[in-house]
């Protein structure tokens, strides 16, 4: 198995890096990296990843800004993503970490680690078919507190 770990620049976080720190501690897996100025790029370095690395499974890592514009690019980016999974019929877990989610600095490195951390966890379920299914329907979120099941 091969993990590809596109991650950018613009981050204000190094995503990658914890990315990459998490994978090693639950597996013995290959990893690649690759990084890009900014989300937008982030479709394309994942084909690659693909295409040119042989990755199996991707995680795209970025943090769209605060302004009107950069909702746009993140948008724009996710359907990138979305395209590139339906094109090489593999799994991108997309971790966006957008900075007004944050109160503070602290926070969103605080944030951008956990969600990372725990999407590179998911990342390696993933791998292992039948183990999400476990937490099925049990509001799992990344970053802060999960929802919980909703009571029936
Ligand atoms: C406006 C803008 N906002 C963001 C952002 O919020 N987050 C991010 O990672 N990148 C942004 N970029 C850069 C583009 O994603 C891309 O890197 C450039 O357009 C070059 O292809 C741009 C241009």
């Amino acid at each position: 198995m091969k993990i590809g770990i596109a991650d950018t620049t613009f981050a204000r976080v190094n995503m990658g890096r914890f990315a990459i720190d998490e994978l090693k501690k639950h597996s013995s897996v290959t990893i690649e990296r690759y990084t890009v100025p900014g989300v937008k790029d982030l479709p394309v370095a994942c084909k690659k990843l693909f295409d040119e690395y042989q990755c199996d499974i991707c995680m795209a890592l970025g943090m769209p800004g605060g302004k009107e514009k950069d909702r746009m690019c993140a948008h724009e980016a996710s359907t990138g993503l979305i395209a590139c999974q339906l094109m090489t019929n593999r799994h991108i877990i997309e971790v966006f970490v957008h900075e007004d989610e944050a109160a503070d600095d602290a926070e969103l490195a605080w944030l951008a680690e956990q969600r990372t951390r725990e999407h590179a966890v998911n990342v390696i379920k993933l791998m292992r078919p039948g183990t999400l299914e476990r937490e099925a329907g049990t509001g799992q979120r990344q970053g802060f507190s999960d929802a919980g099941s909703a009571r029936q």
